[in-house]
């Protein structure tokens, strides 16, 4: 999406003397770079230790296993065969654990709404048949208008907080052209609409909304984010 590493190097070869060619020390990085450094690096810790905590629990899980069938009256031809089972499911959980989800993954279904690098779709995930909200939004869009860290904000705050007030973020992923949140649907409507419909809250239902919203906002800033687009179009 970006492509800023590119032009700073970290490293550089300087001439010196008579066709002498010294390497320079390595030129501390800028501060984007240092970030992008700290997140990868943070990427392939997370990743490497959740592999190893995958290793062990499904070491714990056949540890389980066997000793239970140790202490059973199965037959020992039934236990092996049980244990087979279990490394067959454990093979098949692991390949799916694999499978990068993308868009062929969801039957796309009508367009309810739409948003400022995109539209917003019910769809249906083809797997398991649940029906989500899919918001797509075009990079390239986002880019120009210098959006892409609200974006990424927005992706890891959904991703991040887990309050029944803030709109669940079940996955994201990407392709060449955009990006795409796979969300909760909300099927009631915005505030707006609510309004537009009942003209004047009574004061128990007006006091109702205010309370969820200031437990949202108040949810969102645990997490030490702020929402900068407070409306009656961003409550549902
Ligand atoms: N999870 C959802 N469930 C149901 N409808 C949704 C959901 N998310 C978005 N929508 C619909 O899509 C519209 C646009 O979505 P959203 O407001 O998230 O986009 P946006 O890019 O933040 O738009 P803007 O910047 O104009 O506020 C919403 O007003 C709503 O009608």
């Amino acid at each position: 999406m970006e492509s800023e590493m590119a032009d700073e190097p970290v490293t550089a070869v300087a001439e010196e003397g008579e066709g002498e060619t010294v390497a320079a020390p390595a030129a501390v990085g800028s501060s984007k770079t240092m970030e992008r450094v700290a997140a990868a690096k943070k990427f392939i810790e997370d990743h490497y230790r959740a592999q190893m905590k995958n290793i062990q629990e499904r070491k714990e899980r056949r540890l389980n296993l066997e000793q239970q069938l140790a202490s059973s009256q199965v037959p020992r031809e039934e236990q092996i065969n049980l244990i087979k089972d279990l490394e067959r499911k454990e093979t098949e959980y692991m390949r799916l654990k694999r499978h990068r989800i993308c868009v062929d993954d969801f039957e796309l279904l009508t367009i309810i709404g739409r948003g400022a690098f995109g539209e917003v779709r019910l769809c249906r995930e083809k797997s398991s048949g649940n029906i989500y909200a899919m918001k797509k939004l075009k990079k390239s869009e986002m880019v120009v208008r210098g959006q892409v860290e609200h974006v990424r904000a927005e992706r890891n705050l959904l991703a991040e907080v887990g309050s029944h007030c803030i709109v669940k973020l079940y996955y994201s992923f990407q392709d060449a052209e955009y990006l795409y949140l796979i969300m909760e649907y909300l099927p009631g409507g915005d505030m707006m609409t609510l309004l537009m419909r009942a003209d004047t809250l009574t004061e128990d239902v007006a006091c109702f909304y205010i309370a969820e919203t200031v437990l949202a906002i108040e949810s969102i800033h645990k997490h030490n984010y702020i929402h900068r687009d407070i409306s009656r179009t961003t409550y549902f």
